[in-house]
């Protein structure tokens, strides 16, 4: 075995904080070729498909692979950009904007990368570019406000499987979710409540998230239990009655039977109980996506409709929203606590002389830098 190392190291050098903001990643392209690669490294994951892996490898292989890319490329050609697919460009855009506000709370240095669990940039190389800054310390922020084994647990997996390979492991810390974070739930009701201002307010409002096989909340993920938290605190923030809002679960992958009440039956089965307009919002998506902007945007607004519906409203994920930045901006400065760069004694230029006398020292007895 091999480990990354550092032959270049140079005694002394400044050590930074390193951010790594994930997400679950994207294709490289809106085509079936793609789409392939992507669904191939996601659907093989244990954390996401719990099948015993020589079933589940015919499955995969012998059915699934040869239809969904297809499929799905078509889904994902209807959302693609100009600059590619909505979740990296949004995704790349929270992790600048979030790197310059914590370079600004925070007293040392400190770099941020953008990765993905699956697809580009992969976690390795974002991982390689906070070791390349020199960061000693590791704060993984997976944007999935609430817990999830096949998101966030998935993850962490991922991060310890990348440093596994390194030979100078850094200290890590990982945000396992933030489902009842103040400033996030803060965040969500605001983007509700200028929805509602510009656009109107809908009969109901309908709180969506992406489903997982109802299995894994028997086998104890805390998955569906946040989303029930998440989806109260924003209503409570609201002030919303309780008859006039709803939580649904969407995005049901396979025969096996996921989370309910199911997002589309839910939608079709509104106008037929008198109401005849609805807003949609999807707190679990920190960033516009496929989920979102394809499934939610248009074919549910399109079923409502088709189901006597009158009037159905998407409300945006948080993306770039200046409090859904500082609130992850928060979340970051709040699990840095007791690293030094983020202590209020930190200071720069000292740190940098210690470097320039270690280094002399370490010239002094030999050493090549
Ligand atoms: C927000 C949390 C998510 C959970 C929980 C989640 C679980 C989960 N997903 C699948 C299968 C698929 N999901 C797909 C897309 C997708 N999923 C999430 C988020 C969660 N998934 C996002 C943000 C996206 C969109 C990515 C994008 O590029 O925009 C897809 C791919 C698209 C398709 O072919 O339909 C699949 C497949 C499972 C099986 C699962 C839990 C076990
Ligand atoms: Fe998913
Ligand atoms: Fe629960």
């Amino acid at each position: 075995m091999t480990y990354i190392g550092e032959p270049n190291y140079r005694h002394g050098s400044l050590h930074s904080l390193g951010v790594l903001i994930t997400n679950l990643g994207t294709p490289d392209a809106p085509t079936p070729q793609a789409l392939r690669r992507y669904l191939k490294e996601f659907l093989w994951d244990s954390r996401v498909v719990e099948v015993p892996r020589p079933v589940w490898w015919l499955l995969l292989n012998g059915l699934i692979l040869n239809t969904r890319p297809r499929q799905s490329a078509a889904k994902y050609a209807r959302i693609w950009g100009k600059d590619g697919s909505p979740l990296l460009t949004i995704t790349k855009a929270q992790g600048q904007a979030v790197g310059r506000r914590i370079a600004e709370r925070l007293y040392g240095p400190v770099k941020v990368a953008v990765a993905m669990r699956y697809g580009n940039p992969s976690i390795r190389s974002g991982l390689e570019e906070l070791r390349r800054a020199g960061a000693r310390r590791i704060l993984v922020l997976p944007l999935y406000p609430q817990y999830a084994a096949s998101t966030t647990g998935s993850t962490f997996d991922a991060v310890t499987r990348a440093l596994s390979e390194w030979r100078w492991v850094p200290e890590t810390r990982f945000v396992m979710g933030y489902h009842d974070d103040d400033a996030y739930i803060d965040a969500v009701a605001a983007s509700i409540r200028e929805h509602w201002a510009t656009h109107g307010r809908g009969e109901r409002l309908l709180f969506s998230f992406h489903g997982i096989p109802r299995d894994y909340l028997d086998q104890g993920d805390p998955y569906h239990c946040y989303c029930q938290t998440t989806a109260r605190l924003v209503a409570e923030r609201l002030e919303l009655p309780e008859d006039r809002w709803l939580v649904s679960f969407q995005s049901r992958f396979g025969k096996a039977q996921w989370l309910t009440p199911y997002t589309l039956e839910t939608i079709v089965g509104l106008p037929g109980q008198g109401v005849k307009s609805l807003d949609v919002v999807c707190p679990g998506f920190s960033a516009d996506c496929l989920e979102t902007l394809e499934e939610i945007a248009d074919e549910s607004r399109e079923a409502f409709i088709e189901a006597g519906g009158e009037r159905f409203s998407y409300i945006p994920s948080l993306n770039t929203r200046q409090d859904h930045t500082d609130a992850l901006a928060d979340l970051i400065c709040r699990h840095v606590q007791g690293w030094p760069e983020a202590d209020e004694n930190y200071d720069r230029e000292a740190q940098r002389e210690a470097g320039e006398l270690i280094r002399a020292r370490a010239l002094a007895m030999g050493a090549k830098n």
